[in-house]
């Protein structure tokens, strides 16, 4: 059951580096779980209008390497876009909201969409195809509609996207995120994918801290405060599980460049 259990948790200054402290002082205890968009890279007007900041891929590949390999993203992206974007990293990584997995030996669970959704997907594109400013984002096992660039479509997104929810059947669920509305596989979420890979190697026996911007990521916050870890939001003060909240991606980008390389 949802927990509903929130607050605005404890707003911190840019600079303020408190709750990423157990990084540099106990880097064999704890494991590190970061979403991408809005969290690790800005907000864009478009999916693929993201910009990954110079020196992001070193950041990150210096910081795996300090907590022994126990880093994973969190992401709502498929596997092969994350990887894309972040290229040449290839860390462990959930996708798809928890759904798809690669773990820190490189096997992956991946999803493999059913004929069924692949139509529902087509007939999306179809209904809002003259609908200037909806993108409709195929990402394999999930589908996202988009509404950045259009939002007096919200309302008409909704109604569309509850009919092609209920289409896909109760293997699949709504997630609501910034500007968006997708149709993604129910089976996980991304608190059940960060407790999948705290029972494994190298992620095993280490406390989570959990760092996201979104709805998706309340459900890793929730268990990163139930697992006795960290959990972090970033951007504006919101209603949210997270302890901790950093002011925007390039706050948390600034402090995991300094923890990376003291
Ligand atoms: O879990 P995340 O890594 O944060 O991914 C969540 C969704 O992010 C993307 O959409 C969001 O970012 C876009 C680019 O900045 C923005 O245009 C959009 O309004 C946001 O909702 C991505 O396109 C989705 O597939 C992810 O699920
Ligand atoms: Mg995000």
């Amino acid at each position: 059951m949802e927990q509903t259990d929130t607050s605005r948790g404890e707003v911190l200054a840019a600079s303020d580096e408190q709750p990423l402290a157990p990084l540099l002082a106990e880097p064999d205890q704890w494991a590190l779980f970061l979403d991408i968009d809005g969290t690790l890279v800005d907000l864009a007007e478009t999916p693929d209008s993201v910009v990954v900041e110079p020196g992001l891929t070193d950041t990150l590949q210096a910081l795996s390497h300090r907590l022994g390999g126990a880093l994973a993203l969190v992401t709502g992206r498929a596997l092969p876009y994350a990887d894309q974007l972040l290229q040449p990293l290839a860390l462990p990584i959930a996708g798809l909201h928890g759904a798809e997995r690669r773990r820190a030996d490189g096997s992956v669970d991946a999803v493999t969409p059913e004929p069924s959704f692949v139509t529902l997907k087509r007939s999306l594109e179809r209904v809002t195809s003259d609908w200037d400013g909806v993108i409709i984002e195929d990402k394999g096992g999930a589908v996202a509609a988009h509404f950045r660039q259009a939002p007096e479509r919200q309302a008409s997104l909704e109604a569309v996207m509850a009919a092609a929810l209920s289409e896909a059947g109760p293997d699949y669920s709504l997630q609501r995120g910034k500007m968006v509305l997708e149709i993604r596989p129910a089976r996980a979420n991304k608190g059940s994918a960060v407790e999948a890979f705290l029972s494994e190697a190298p992620f095993s026996g280490r406390k989570p801290i959990a760092i996201g911007d979104d709805l998706t990521d309340e459900a890793m916050f929730r268990f990163a405060n139930e697992a006795g870890g960290l959990s972090i939001h970033i951007g504006e003060a919101a209603d949210t599980a997270a302890q901790f909240t950093l002011p925007s991606p390039d706050a948390l980008r600034q402090a995991l460049r300094r923890i990376a390389t003291e």
